[in-house]
């Protein structure tokens, strides 16, 4: 299944055509990168050095800046943010691509299209989230440690930044509906009408599962013991999602159909 509901390459079908059933199908397809992501970066302990502004003493930045930084240079080199799926985290600066353009599907609305929430999707990664799925203390790998948490940065992002293609399909779905909202500016009504409460269960309780079927130890012989001890705790990875990702994903749709009029 493409993981994308937008970038159809010779699909024959007209891309600009987006359904909600495509734009969720990649939201599930995105839920097993970030599943992933987290057993890869839960494979170290939490690692402070890296994070800390003072390891580095003359930077000024935490190893975490630099690395996303310098990665982000290279991956702008080689076209990923001519994805309109992507969002890179420090675009002051960046490095104009190397390759030829490719014509995406023009999608989105362009004043909505600008909608950027990386800063609040870092300080929520790093603050909130690292210390919940890592275990305490240092084992010193911190390269490898943050190539982990640049992966795990980008699928998060890339899922809630997702929330624009959401309520591009919902606004065509419902043009007059939303478009009064939109007019009164009315964050509450947009909320409301953009909301699935059943959707969001579904998720919650399919990342849990999806949490403890990747993260298990995977042996030759059948056993018959059902408590496994997971990579990541999937109770940990629904709550992830219910109290971050899924609002964050839902305050891109609302801030992208404030300006949908634009
Ligand atoms: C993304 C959607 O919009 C909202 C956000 C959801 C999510 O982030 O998983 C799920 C349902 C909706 O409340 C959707 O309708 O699929």
């Amino acid at each position: 299944m493409a993981s994308s509901a937008i970038s159809s390459r010779d699909s024959g079908e007209d891309s600009s055509q987006i359904s909600l059933k495509s734009v969720r199908e990649a939201l599930i397809r995105l839920e097993d990168s970030i599943v992933f992501s987290l057993i890869e970066r839960a494979r170290h302990p939490y690692n402070a050095p890296a994070y800390d502004r003072l390891y580095l003493k003359s930077s000024g930045s935490s190893l975490a800046e630099l690395f996303v930084k310098e990665a982000e240079h290279l991956h702008a080199k080689a076209g990923r943010y001519e994805n309109p799926e992507e969002v890179p985290f420090f675009p002051e600066d960046l490095p104009s691509p190397l390759v030829p353009s490719y014509n995406y599907p023009q999608v989105l609305h362009p004043a909505g299209a600008s909608v950027n929430i990386t800063k609040t999707i870092w300080n929520m990664y790093f603050n909130e989230l690292l210390p919940l799925f890592t275990a305490e203390g240092d084992d010193g790998n911190y390269a490898s440690t943050l190539a982990s948490d640049l992966v795990c940065l980008q699928a998060i992002s890339r899922r809630i930044h997702y929330g624009k293609f959401v309520a591009e399909v919902k606004f065509r779905g419902s043009p007059l509906g939303y478009s009064s909202a939109i007019n009164n500016k009315d964050k509450d009504a947009l909320m409301r009408m953009l909301t699935f409460e059943r959707v969001e269960e579904m998720v919650k309780r399919r990342v849990e599962k999806k949490a403890m079927i990747f993260g298990q130890q995977v042996t030759i012989e059948d056993k018959e013991d059902d408590n496994v001890d997971c990579k990541v705790n999937p109770s940990v990875v629904s709550r992830l999602y219910g109290d971050w990702i899924i609002p964050l994903t839902k305050l891109v749709e609302v801030d992208y159909l404030l300006r949908r009029l634009e």
